[in-house]
């Protein structure tokens, strides 16, 4: 009986998203008779210790992946629970992501104290969001809203909404989903208006590569439509350098009618914006080839700008 170890944040969101899945590897395991035990630990990362101060400031990639990586390097941990999209294009050497189970609505959701839709925000009205991606999508469709930066776990951001006198906030609507607050929720962004950020709502279960009794359960754990939707969009994000302190965004998904299972089809958009909205590239194409469809996307965008845009955010 192998004990399995499973690193995790310890805000509520991680948590919880780590608990859904360490009962859905459990009930995988007993049902193909792999005999073993799950034990959850909590690690701290440096994006938990500078939690109030502004993303795209504090700079650096994986601040949320890191010390959980460490953690499966130095054999403390055995696997670890991440949210996809907080997750560096590059992992270390020695880890390998060992299963993208199914993902949950990638959608960002506009939570208000009132109106019920985007367009019923009145004139002016005062959103908060930390992401450039949301900020720049927002002032495109809206370029009258002010926005103003909040940022903390979901649960401390829907505190400061009611606390801090803002007209709204956006967050993803998986988390919401999984802590099973979806009353919280007034309007669901569709990716036209708010394309989400590479990964969201998906996540990333990571192993050490050579753990092959890890890898054989986290295979059964695997939902491949997910895992090529998200192989396409991170094959755009390492084109672009980019994290999720940058105006990006994409989403892929398989075309429905296209499931034959040797080469399904995928329908990928990328999008890259100025902060302020007021410059939006965004490009559509279909492939077969996740790498190879990130790239095309990528390379479309860099042809009319994307990275004068990208440099003059990160400077
Ligand atoms: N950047 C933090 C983060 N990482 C993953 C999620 C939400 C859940 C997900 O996308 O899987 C969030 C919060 C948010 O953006 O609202």
């Amino acid at each position: 009986m192998r004990t399995i170890i499973v690193g995790t944040r310890q805000s509520a969101l991680a948590l919880t998203q780590t608990g859904q899945a360490v009962e859905k590897l459990q009930q995988l395991a007993d049902s193909f008779g792999i005999e073993c035990r799950f034990e959850i630990k909590k690690i701290v990362t440096k994006g938990d210790r500078i939690l109030d101060v502004t993303l795209s400031k504090v700079g650096g990639k994986g601040l949320f992946v890191k010390e959980i990586e460490q953690a499966l390097l130095d054999g403390d941990i055995d696997m670890a629970v991440h949210s996809m999209k907080d997750m560096p294009f590059e992992l270390p050497e020695g880890l390998i992501v060992g299963a993208v189970p199914e993902r949950e609505d990638p959608r960002d959701a506009l939570i208000t104290r009132g109106p019920r839709s985007l367009d019923e925000l009145p004139q002016g009205a005062l959103v908060g969001t930390s992401s450039l991606r949301r900020a720049s999508q927002l002032q495109h469709a809206r370029p009258d809203l002010r926005i103003e930066s909040v940022r903390g776990n979901i649960d401390s951001r829907l505190r400061k909404l009611d606390e801090d006198n803002f007209d709204a906030i956006l967050l993803a609507s998986a988390g919401i989903h999984r802590m099973g607050w979806q009353d919280r929720i007034s309007a669901y962004l569709p990716p036209e208006v708010c394309l989400p950020a590479v990964g969201q709502g998906a996540l990333c279960i990571e192993c050490r590569a050579d753990d092959s009794f890890m890898l054989e359960l986290l295979g059964k754990f695997q939902h491949e439509p997910t895992a090529l939707a998200v192989r396409a969009e991170r094959a755009f994000l390492g084109r672009l350098n980019g994290g999720c302190q940058v105006p990006l965004g994409a989403y892929a998904s398989v075309s429905e009618g296209s499931s034959g299972p040797d080469a399904p089809l995928l329908t990928l958009t990328g999008m890259v914006g100025t902060p302020d909205g007021k410059t939006m590239l965004k490009e559509t194409a279909t492939g077969s080839d996740p790498e190879a469809l990130g790239l095309l996307i990528a390379d479309k965008l860099i042809a009319q700008g994307a990275d004068r845009i990208l440099a003059d955010v990160r400077e």
